[in-house]
């Protein structure tokens, strides 16, 4: 299954974007033993709409133009469920099980996500109910990501 992300707004060069792209290697080296690939890292240009509603229904339109039918969508929200990453790791194993052949995690910009992305979300998923910057979720779930793998391949990376 290819795992890739959507990000409303682009990230500039700079440390975050590095330490996202460090897990995101390592997702991309260790992935493919268990089944996962790295796919594309999608950025979607923040909207120009002077109202918020407007910005958000523009950068939704973009993001689900290029979502690919029957992709998994996993939003990314602090108002989402909190799995442990044992359960992350589960959750991408059980659709790569079922055959699925994309699944897109997608990252909103300062306004948050627009509702027609809820409707059509199959998982909402928070990294604690704490509101990070997008630059910083990227990071986080490029790690979790990895070790999402690491826990599916039994790689002592994650211990608890
Ligand atoms: C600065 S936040 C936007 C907050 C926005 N005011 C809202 O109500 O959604 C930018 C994006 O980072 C992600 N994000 C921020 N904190 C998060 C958390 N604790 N868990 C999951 N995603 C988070 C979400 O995708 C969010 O849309």
């Amino acid at each position: 299954m290819r795992v890739g992300l959507f990000a409303v707004g682009r990230l500039k060069s700079g440390p975050e974007k590095d330490l996202a792209a460090r897990y995101f290697d390592r997702f991309a080296k260790a992935g493919p033993a268990v089944g996962l690939e790295l796919a594309r890292i999608a950025e979607v240009a923040e909207s120009r709409a002077s109202n918020a509603e407007t910005r958000k229904r523009e950068e939704a339109a973009m993001l689900l133009k290029s979502l690919a039918e029957g992709s998994v969508l996993i939003l990314l929200d602090e108002r989402g469920k909190a799995l442990d990453s044992e359960a992350f790791a589960n959750l991408l194993g059980a659709y790569r099980d079922q055959g699925k052949r994309e699944l897109m995690i997608a990252i909103g910009g300062a306004d948050g996500l627009d509702p027609a992305l809820y409707n059509r979300a199959d998982a909402t998923l928070c990294l604690g109910k704490m509101t990070w910057p997008h630059q910083l979720v990227r990071t986080l779930i490029a790690e979790q990501l990895y070790r999402a793998v690491t826990i599916l391949s039994g790689h002592p990376y994650h211990r608890v």
